[in-house]
């Protein structure tokens, strides 16, 4: 009998073949993105032995966040950094572990990375999803190639590439350039991102609620009213949503992406501004989200249209299927006016 076993295609396979479609590209983002999958495998590694490697718990820091920072925390940022450094590529990183702006040893590089090297650090102690995500963007071509503020403060509508890996049940590194979003599933057997999904896309609209409902007394009227709304029957299903929420924004959005729906990070009196950091939370997962067929916005605006003002920036988040996140902005509307009228 003849066995026909299915070609598998590796990440950086697959980051070739799309580099090939464009005949004047350099190559070089597609080694930042084979850069950024092997720091992944080693994350993914330490990840899953974290139990017995001693590389739980906290490091005895605070981050720019005034955030425990965890061992993990550390050795994630370390490795995407030193990952980016070896190619001469990035000039620079910015990274929720890192106050200021880290310059690499490429001060010519084409490149800027945003990092959260370790999303969900406060899930890592009890064996639950944690991820990492980047975000990337070009420096502005200038005669002097000074690195400039201006550089790392660009709206996320100028990302050139931006992803996400997922430590969960299985390794899964997705990512975009603008194209479509490609999924890829870690085969520990043979040590290698195998290609799962291209083109990947979001159900428009989904039955799942996603929000830390803890600080619900200090959310605004219209937010109240939505979620009161998302627990009524839904005329389509004759059900109400379902509530689902693990508290590592990579694994919220994950599922968000598989199974349509909406994941909110609101403003409150505890975050006037959400909690979410605008350019490498947000931007990034809008960009996939975008890429997906998705909707993201601050409540109002299209979140990849701020104009950044400070690296480390904050911004409330609505996110998933477009149906779900136009409906979540009505009652953000309708409840305003009423307020100020
Ligand atoms: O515990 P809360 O307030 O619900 O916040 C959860 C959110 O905070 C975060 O953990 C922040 O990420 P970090 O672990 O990278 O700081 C998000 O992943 C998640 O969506
Ligand atoms: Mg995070
Ligand atoms: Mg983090």
């Amino acid at each position: 009998m003849e066995i026909k076993s299915k070609k598998l295609v590796t990440l950086d396979e697959y980051i070739i073949q799309s580099q090939n479609k464009f005949p004047g590209a350099t190559g070089e983002l597609s080694q930042l993105l084979r850069d950024i999958g092997l720091a992944a495998k080693i994350i993914s590694r330490e990840v899953n032995k974290a139990g017995i490697t001693n590389i739980l718990g906290v490091h005895g820091s605070t981050n720019v966040h005034g955030e425990s920072v965890k061992r993990l925390d550390i050795f994630a940022d370390q490795q995407l950094i030193s990952a980016l450094d070896r190619s001469l590529i990035t000039c620079m990183v910015i990274s929720e572990e890192n106050d200021g702006i880290v310059r690499l040893n490429s001060e010519g590089g084409k490149y800027i990375v945003y990092l959260d090297p370790l999303d969900g650090s406060s899930n890592i102690d009890v064996n639950v999803s944690v991820g990492s995500i980047f975000s990337i963007y070009m420096r502005q071509p200038r005669y002097d190639q000074n690195l400039v503020e201006e550089d790392s403060l660009q709206p996320g509508s100028r990302q050139v590439a931006a992803g996400y890996v997922l430590y969960g049940s299985s390794t899964i590194l997705a990512y975009t350039t603008g194209l479509g979003v490609s999924c890829f599933t870690l085969d520990p057997s043979i040590g290698e991102f195998v290609l799962s999904n291209s083109g990947f896309k979001i159900p428009e609209k989904g039955t799942i609620y996603s929000i830390n409902e803890g600080s619900y007394n200090s959310w605004s009227q219209g937010l109240k009213k939505y979620i009161k709304y998302c627990q009524e029957d839904d005329p389509e299903t004759g059900r109400p949503y379902t509530a689902r929420y693990i508290g590592s924004m990579v694994a919220d959005i994950h599922r968000t992406l598989v199974k349509g729906g909406i994941f909110i990070y609101p403003s409150s009196s505890r975050y006037p501004n959400g909690k979410l950091r605008l350019m490498y939370e947000c931007n990034p997962l809008s960009f996939i989200m975008e890429q997906a067929g998705g909707t993201a916005i601050d409540g109002k605006n299209r979140i990849m249209d701020i104009r950044p003002e400070a690296i480390h920036q904050r911004v409330p988040i609505y996110i998933g299927s477009p149906e779900n996140v136009k409906m979540a902005r009505s009652f953000l509307e309708k409840y305003e006016e009423e307020t100020v009228g």
